[in-house]
């Protein structure tokens, strides 16, 4: 590895399952220091995680980063959306985070839903109809099931916002990952005073919202980090990977993590009353429609561990079509599904159920796909494949095969993180964090042509959804 040109920066990405921290010279791009240290999910009927392990997890990432960690100039946060961390005067947390993937407050959107003038009306206000992953229905559900820890509760915060809250001892926050909120009208990007009003949150426990390119602030002192080293705003994990790929309308991105999401840089503010895009803003000044599953990689896991199988055992042949909604569902909205196999025969083998269960995942996020590029679809531009899963054979090949487009497989792992260092080196040079990671060449990897879409695959699992909608609608 050659020296580092430039300054050093930090861009970290705490997801849901892991705080990951590069080390990164912001003259070039080069990773100088990886680090990665786990953070626990509470398994259940909700999904929850304590904000001081996040914190705990981020420390050892950086840890493990070793020395070049105390060399650098600026830092910034992306971090899994949505989640609702509530603190205490102390800056505390109240209880533990409410995550995204937590379906529970699933009642309490219906009803928001219909209390605000239902989904066209919210689309319209919000940008985006609040399904129980938003930020807005969690509050909701807090309000309703744990009344005394919604009165202690003196500041409301997303995950990135905790811990760049932690670094720079302010309370802030950015457009993008306040887009996933439902209380902020991304139309004059103000918070919305009537959804405040309508689930009593006081505007005051809110954080400011930065503009595009301002600091959060400065390293506090005591910290493994150098004191006064600037913060950058930080921004949700999605928003952080867009600018990581220097993304520009029209470029489609489907990223395989926990979630599955699929996006494109739009230059529209999306409004769509169907609630299967949510109209989340970018991180500069853009916007970032984008559709996300619930059940990706753990799922497709946990069926490959159910068969005793490896991840890329998968086999082609028989009639199956497993939805693999075992978290419930986000897109499409079914969150007291479970998971669903039909068309068992006696000649299925174990490794026909792995391959239904990529395909199962991976259909609902192209469904959604077309939805997202709007007006700005191009259907001969390559699909950015990104997030864990894209380092999967299977993963791969099941999207080129479901999707009938040219798959792009960028190089650089841990788009999110890259991400955050582009915004902290943005920052630091005083350059948009899109030209940053373009000049970095973050984008660039290995392109896999175009196949023949498997349309009798797509149509099967389309059969198997409307056939069961039932039984997965149940509560
Ligand atoms: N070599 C690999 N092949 C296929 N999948 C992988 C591979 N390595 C990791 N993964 C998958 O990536 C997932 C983690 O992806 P990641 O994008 O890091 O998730 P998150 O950011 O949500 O924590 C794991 O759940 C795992 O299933
Ligand atoms: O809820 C969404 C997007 O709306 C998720 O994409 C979360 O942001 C979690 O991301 P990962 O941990 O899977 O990266």
């Amino acid at each position: 590895m050659s020296a580092p040109e430039g300054p050093l920066v930090v861009g970290v990405d705490s997801s849901t399952q892991s705080a990951k921290a590069l080390v990164v010279d912001a003259a070039t791009g080069q990773v100088v220091a990886r680090g990665q240290a786990p953070h626990t999910v509470t398994p259940g009927p909700g999904h929850e995680s304590d904000p001081e392990e996040w914190w705990s997890a981020l420390e050892g990432a950086l840890e493990q980063c070793g020395p070049s960690v105390r060399e650098v100039s600026a830092v910034s946060v992306g971090g899994q959306q949505h989640g609702l961390v509530t603190l205490d005067t102390a800056g505390r947390p109240v209880r533990p985070a409410l995550l995204w993937n937590d379906v529970r407050s699933a009642p309490q959107s219906d009803r928001l839903i219909e209390r605000l003038g239902g989904p066209r009306a919210w689309a319209d206000r919000i940008g985006s109809v609040p399904g129980p992953a938003f930020t807005v229905t969690k509050w909701a559900w807090l309000c309703e099931n744990e009344p005394d820890a919604a009165a202690a509760t003196a500041a409301v915060r997303l995950p990135h916002d905790y811990l760049t809250g932690r670094l720079t001892g302010a309370g802030t926050t950015d457009r993008g990952d306040v887009s996933g909120t439902g209380w902020w009208a991304g139309s004059d990007g103000s918070y919305d005073e009537e959804t405040l009003e309508l689930i009593g949150l006081p505007p005051e426990l809110l954080p400011r919202v930065l503009e595009p390119g301002e600091a959060a602030g400065t390293v506090r002192p005591g910290l493994p980090l150098p004191a006064g080293a600037l913060v950058a705003a930080g921004t949700g994990d999605n928003m952080a990977a867009a600018l990581g790929l220097g993304l520009t309308p029209g470029l489609p991105v489907l990223s395989l993590g926990t979630s599955g999401t699929v996006y494109a840089v739009s230059e529209r503010r999306p409004a769509d009353p169907t609630g299967t895009v949510a109209g989340f803003a970018d991180a500069r000044g853009d916007w970032l429609p984008l559709a996300c599953t619930l059940n990706c990689t753990l799922a497709v896991d946990r069926v490959a561990s159910l068969l005793s199988l490896g991840r890329e055992a998968v086999e082609s042949g028989g009639d199956l079509a497993l939805l693999p909604f075992l978290d419930g569902e986000r897109t499409p909205n079914l969150p007291y599904a479970s998971g669903l196999l039909s068309g068992l025969r006696h000649s299925t083998t174990a490794g026909q159920v792995l391959q239904a269960a990529y395909d199962g995942a991976v259909f609902s996020l192209l469904r959604a796909l077309d939805q997202v590029l709007g007006d700005d679809g191009r259907p001969d531009a390559p699909l950015l494949l990104i997030g864990g899963g894209a380092k999967g054979t299977a993963w791969r090949e099941t999207v080129r095969r479901l999707s009938g487009r040219p798959v792009l497989v960028p190089r650089a792992e841990e788009l999110v993180a890259l991400g955050a260092a582009a915004q902290a080196a943005g920052l630091l040079l005083e350059e948009d964090p899109a030209a940053v990671a373009r000049r970095w060449g973050t984008a660039e990897g290995p392109s896999y042509e175009a196949v023949p879409r498997d349309d009798a695959a797509l149509t099967r699992i389309a059969d198997a959804l409307s056939g069961a909608d039932t039984l997965l609608r149940r509560s």
